[in-house]
């Protein structure tokens, strides 16, 4: 028995969308689906009641910040990650690679592993594709991302096709060092960056390596919304159908619609919850800076098309007294909303591909939300 089952439902008629269910050791959701980020063990501010209560079954947490701060074994004396948090849903861990990319300024890349220093301390680490793994294994998240370096925007050819390979033999190494395969689900990672050629080839090592999901890996990264619809293009159909798609980093309103319409079943971002603690909100009607003066005397809920727990309870103008007060029930309301708001969109997504118009919602999303149509 492996650890993560995915049942493709229906494909779109009208776009490359697919509705899925992905089941783990910890319950089962509907994909597409927006994945909430838990850095440090817990979705900030959000109790896992709440999380729950807005529609969340899957969350992100991270082999990097967690290894750090409390140390991995203090999570498994605690039981896990489960126990540790007190979420009984499911739970996938990234493998710390982009994290060490991302946070760490001195950084060595080698065969073995990577050696940097530790963005809180300076001190000297290293982690190998083996030590990503036995965290991960430690934490007992439910999927598990395989080691990888996420190279940076722009990368030259000759470099990219370098990792790509590096990359695909720490996968491998990653398999090998994987414990508990029927209790913990292995994603390969695929990279490549913009050049199809590098795309097929890293594609091809992984799926010699039969993981149970799959990763696109390298993006948002900063390249332009365009080249990432392009890189989705020829790389979605690289992957076998029966098994989840999970577009890493991925992101704003627009580009979760579009991944799925690329046929991308699974995402993160930490957008939602980042822009909530400056009191930014994503509303049907575009972005809503609540702090904004105009909004001072406005008793209105955030989204007037939303039915969520902090629309139906409280106004534009106390959220902003909250936020300009540095209340902290003030982040906790715009959080609490900007995740229900992802979480409903990917519903209304799941919808429309049951109804084979996801073509036609887009457009109209598009256009109420206020992107730009290319
Ligand atoms: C924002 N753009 C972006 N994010 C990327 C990530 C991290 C995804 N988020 C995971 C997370 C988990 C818990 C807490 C915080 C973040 C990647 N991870 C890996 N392993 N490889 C990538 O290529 C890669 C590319 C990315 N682009
Ligand atoms: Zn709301």
């Amino acid at each position: 028995m492996t650890a993560i089952k995915y049942e493709l439902i229906k494909t779109c008629k009208q776009t490359g969308a697919r509705l899925g269910r992905v089941t783990t050791p910890h319950g089962s959701f509907e994909t597409p689906v927006f994945m909430p980020v838990g850095t440090l063990a817990t979705v900030k501010t959000m109790a896992p009641e709440e999380l729950k209560d807005l529609g969340a079954n899957i969350i992100l947490s991270n082999t990097y910040h967690l290894w750090l701060r409390p140390g991995e074994d203090i999570v498994e004396e605690a039981g896990g990650l489960h126990q540790f948090m007190n979420w009984d849903g499911s739970i996938l861990t990234d493998s710390g690679g982009f994290q060490v990319f991302s946070l760490s300024d001195m950084r060595k890349i080698e065969e073995e592993g990577v050696h940097f220093r530790n963005h809180l301390s300076g001190e000297k680490l290293f982690l190998s594709p083996e030590g990503a793994m036995q965290i991960q294994n430690s934490l007992g998240s439910d999927i598990m991302m395989a080691f990888d370096e996420c190279p940076p925007y722009p990368a030259t050819y000759d470099y990219m096709k370098s990792s790509v390979e590096r990359t695909s033999r720490w996968a491998e190494r990653c398999l090998e060092a994987h414990q508990k395969p029927e209790q913990q689900g292995l994603f390969g990672i695929v990279q490549g960056g913009e050049y199809e050629e590098l795309r097929k080839q890293s594609a091809q090592d992984l799926l010699s390596l039969d993981f149970p999901g799959y990763a696109i890996g390298g993006l948002s990264v900063g390249e332009p919304k365009d080249v990432m619809n392009r890189v989705l293009e020829f790389t979605t159909p690289l992957l076998p159908n029966e098994k989840p798609r999970y577009l890493m980093g991925v992101g704003s309103p627009d580009s979760l619609v579009d991944g799925a319409i690329r046929g991308v079943d699974m995402f993160d971002c930490v957008l939602p919850t980042r822009i909530a603690r400056n009191g930014t909100c994503m509303t049907s009607n575009g972005r809503l800076v609540v702090r904004n003066a105009k909004y001072a005397r406005d008793f209105t809920p955030l989204d007037e098309n939303c039915d969520c727990y902090t629309c139906r309870n409280y106004t534009k103008a106390y959220i902003r007294h909250l936020i300009k007060t540095n209340e902290t029930l003030g982040i906790r309301l715009t959080t609490y909303h900007n995740l229900y708001f992802l979480v409903k969109l990917m519903s209304d997504v799941r919808e429309a591909i049951r109804e084979d118009r996801l073509g036609d919602f887009r457009d109209q999303f598009f256009d109420q939300y206020g992107f730009n149509k290319p």
